[in-house]
């Protein structure tokens, strides 16, 4: 039984800003190397372990995961409101299998996802309903953050489930940054109305998402500018992960730390569980090989952004 897998940064600001023409043209060169990866595999099945961005997710109750077996897209950022496909008895399935493998993981029969799920499944596979999916929430805002041993245990506690799926050809997706911080509050240095949002800001006002929306895509521009405050761009910390997780050896991970993952490549670097549970997930079905990899620090999408694809070895 075979794997095969897409990680890739997301951000907002894809359709907000742009990067001088060249790595505009890169990006999506990226992007389609990695549709015709997934067109070529043909998934019957796409296990997508994303984050969220306080949308969907927040401090009232926030679980460091969560499977979905039902969930629908906030529409934020432009991207796709709406249910997606989730294979309900399956995904009640994998939470059952998981269980059983002493991890502690949460369910929703109600999950609302961000464009951190959202995007990469409308740039890979056209929608949010054109292959039936599998919402896994990985925490990567909120502290505090489970160790990352933790995290690569989910992914192979959900590959081996996917492993026994003789019928399935199952796509697992890892969505989020490299090295990033843009700014999303955090509840340590919150103020009062920001501490509201975060509590419990679901179901925004329209005016109330275009605010911090308008902030997140401000901030891009002036750290494309030289002008904002943000922590910088760490492509180096980017592509030794990078190389690490092509691998097949994900031990090294094992030793990183939450605190020195922020300190090292900013807050919102946390986002990379995702990519080491998808990789966790891969290695289960055996050896894997990339088949391709991008990398280029993008400060007008505030992402050291990178696009791997991978498959275990023939
Ligand atoms: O909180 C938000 O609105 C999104 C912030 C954000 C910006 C760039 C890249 C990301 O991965 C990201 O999460
Ligand atoms: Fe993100």
């Amino acid at each position: 039984m075979s794997l095969a897998l897409v990680c890739m940064s997301h951000s907002p600001l894809l359709e907000f800003n742009d990067p001088p023409a060249e790595v505009k043209a890169e990006v999506d060169a990226a992007f389609e190397t990695a549709r015709a990866f997934v067109a070529d595999y043909d998934p019957t099945l796409v296990v997508s372990f994303a984050p969220d961005h306080y949308n969907g997710f927040f401090h009232d109750l926030m679980p460091p995961f969560c499977i979905g077996f039902e969930a629908q897209g906030v529409g934020d950022y432009g991207t796709a409101a709406g249910p997606l496909s989730v294979p309900t008895e399956l995904a009640e399935r994998l939470a059952g299998w998981v269980a059983e493998r002493d991890l502690d993981v949460a369910i929703s029969r109600r999950m609302e996802v961000d464009h951190g799920a959202v995007q990469p499944l409308e740039i890979l596979l056209g929608g949010i309903d054109t292959v039936p999916t599998i919402p896994v929430f990985v925490n990567g805002v909120a502290e505090p953050f489970t160790r990352m041993a933790r995290v690569r245990k989910l992914g192979e506690a959900i590959g081996s489930f996917l492993t026994t799926l003789e019928d399935e050809r199952v796509l697992v997706i890892g969505s989020g940054g490299l090295s990033h911080d843009p700014p999303v509050p955090r509840w340590a240095t919150a103020d009062e109305a920001q501490r509201a949002m975060l509590l419990d800001g679901r179901h925004p006002t329209a005016a109330a998402r275009d605010a911090r929306q308008q902030r997140v895509i401000d901030t891009g521009r002036a750290f494309a500018a030289g002008t904002a405050t943000i922590r910088d761009l760490n492509p180096e910390w980017d592509q030794e992960l990078m190389r690490v997780l092509a691998s097949g050896d994900l031990s090294p991970i094992d030793a990183m730390t939450p605190r020195q993952m922020a300190e090292d490549a900013g807050n919102s670097a946390h986002e990379v569980r995702t990519w080491v549970a998808a990789y966790a997930a891969l290695g289960t079905a055996g050896p894997y090989d990339v088949a391709s990899s991008y990398y280029r620090p993008i400060r007008e999408y505030i992402a050291g952004f990178g696009v791997m694809t991978a498959r275990t070895r023939a």
